[in-house]
């Protein structure tokens, strides 16, 4: 489990290190794990170092202080270094004497490095680049580390709204900020330095799953378990329009499950033809026990739609409303009635579906996605997956989880109904809520990631992946503290 920290959290506590710490200490240490990284860079680059170009674009702040000190370093091992003042009167001032002392030379242009540096911006960036930096960053055609995170780019809230740098790689600095988890595409890979933050920290804004968590929250069947015992999913979806729908969420319970899933709906024969290991039945009240139950996968948004979600809500266990149900609880909230107020809902909305359930309730899905979740799952006492490139999962009592996507071939038709099989599965098997929906994100991104090779993948191979998912986290299971 990786923690993840607001800039507010992460200022607070550099300012407590800093206290106890000699001056400019942090940042030379900061900037040291700049320079070995971008001599990583070079020499996979270029096969070395000596003689190869490195230039730095330098804002008018710390961030710019750590790309100068690294420049510092860099050109100490006979790398050539420019460094590109995008504010002359305000480059740090220690930073660019050591950077001269070095041998760096300060230049008006990019010239044709090899690598680029930007510590244009770090935690103090407010909005897009401006535009001479932007015209700068435009023109550069090499790899880009960023210092601290990619300049451009809300470090709180990952969002982009105008020019910014794309990175191949970030290094930052004592711990994870929500930029590094909710706009991998803009961080690309992520380093973290160890600056001896950690004690300084407090609990977590943000936490990402990793491999172990995933693996140490799965159930295993042990010597007394039998079908039953280790829950059993049951799945409402599906329609005359959408019978794809309930086959994709049904197949991927039976692959995340030991025990047993039960169908219920009209795509009961589509179902049972596809994977005959489920009980297929008409109608939910027919279905028989269920420890959870998904509900809205292709369900339709009529009067069959709102019946099948009152008896699922009628059932009291826990629920995962995806798709036509969450439509369906838009338009028509008295549907929540019937719901058993103690068993656990989980919403999985993707933009669209978020709005329209959010909205009317005056929870808006700005540039703050991790805020708006956390608004929508507080207002209505149920965990919401909000998907895309990061999915965000925020519990009613505020605990969120970011689960970032490896790539975007999960954006195909029909991938959220495998996401929402995962999650019935998990709930089923008695999982906390909000580390089901966490622990089947991940998941399905593992899937796709496995499934994809590369190239564009459609949802039923998404599904048949799972079990190599599900070993891959299996392999690695070891439960640990949360790091930074
Ligand atoms: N505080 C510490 O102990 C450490 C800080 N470090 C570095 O210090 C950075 C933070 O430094 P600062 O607080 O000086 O601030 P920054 O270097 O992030 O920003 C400097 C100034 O840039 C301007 N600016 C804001 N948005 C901009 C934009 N979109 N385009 C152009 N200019 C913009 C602002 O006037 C801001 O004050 C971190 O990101 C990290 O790189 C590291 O050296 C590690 C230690
Ligand atoms: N750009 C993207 N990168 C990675 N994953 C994405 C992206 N866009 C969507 N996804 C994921 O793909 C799935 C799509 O689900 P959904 O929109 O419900 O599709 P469908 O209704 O066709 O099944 C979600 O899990 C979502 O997080
Ligand atoms: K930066």
């Amino acid at each position: 489990m990786l923690g993840v920290w607001t800039t507010e959290q992460v200022r607070a506590a550099e300012d407590r290190l800093l206290a106890r710490t000699p001056d400019g200490a942090l940042m030379r240490k900061a900037a040291f794990g700049v320079a070995t990284v971008a001599a990583a860079m070079l020499r996979d680059l270029t096969g070395g170092t000596a003689g190869r170009r490195v230039t730095l674009l330098v804002g008018a702040g710390n961030n710019g202080g750590d790309a100068l000190w690294a420049g510092a370093t860099l050109a100490r091992r006979a790398v050539a270094v420019t460094a590109v003042l995008l504010s002359p009167d305000r480059a740090h001032v220690e930073g660019l004497a050591a950077f001269r002392k070095a041998g760096g030379r300060v230049a008006a242009d990019l010239g044709d490095p090899d690598l680029v540096i930007d510590g244009i911006v770090g935690l103090s960036a407010r909005g897009p680049l401006r535009p001479a930096a932007a015209a700068l960053v435009e023109r550069v055609e090499v790899p880009i580390l960023a210092v601290d995170l990619p300049s451009g780019v809300d470090p709180d809230t990952g969002a982009v709204d105008g020019p910014a740098v794309r990175a191949d790689v970030t290094v930052t600095f004592g711990a994870r900020k929500p930029v590094h988890v909710l706009n991998t595409a803009h961080c690309g890979e992520v380093r973290l330095v160890d600056l001896g933050l950690a004690p300084e920290l407090p609990d977590p804004d943000l936490i990402t799953l990793e491999a172990d968590d995933v693996g140490f929250a799965w159930r295993v069947p042990g010597p007394s378990d039998d079908k039953y015992t280790q829950g059993v999913t049951g799945i409402a979806a599906g329609s005359s329009t959408y019978p794809g729908a309930a086959v994709l969420s049904t197949g991927a319970a039976v692959l995340a499950t030991s025990g047993m899933v039960r169908y219920a709906g009209w795509a009961a024969d589509h179902v049972r033809d596809r994977w005959p290991e489920v009980v297929a039945t008409g109608t939910v009240e027919d279905a028989g026990r269920v420890q959870a139950w998904v509900v809205g996968p292709g369900l339709g948004t009529g009067q069959t739609g709102r019946d099948v979600l009152t008896a699922v809500f009628s059932d009291g266990v826990p629920t995962c409303v995806d798709a036509d149900g969450i439509t369906l609880l838009a338009a028509t909230p008295a549907l929540w009635d019937a719901r058993d107020p103690d068993a656990p809902v989980v919403l999985t909305p993707h933009a669209g579906e978020f709005a329209r359930i959010a909205e009317p309730l005056g929870i808006t899905l700005g540039a703050d996605r991790v805020a708006a979740a956390r608004a929508l799952a507080k207002r209505l006492d149920a965990v919401v997956l909000l998907k895309g490139n990061a999915t965000v999962v925020a519990a009613p009592d505020g605990r969120t989880l970011v689960n970032a996507a490896t790539s975007s071939w999960l954006a195909t038709a029909g991938s959220g109904d495998v996401l929402t099989g995962l999650i019935g599965a998990l709930l089923a098997s008695g999982l906390d809520p909000w580390l089901a929906a966490g622990c089947a994100a991940w998941l399905h991104v593992r899937s796709a990631e496995l499934a994809a090779h590369d190239a564009p993948v459609p949802a039923s191979l998404i599904q048949q992946a799972i079990p190599a998912a599900i070993r891959a986290a299996r392999n690695l299971v070891a439960d640990g503290p949360v790091k930074p």
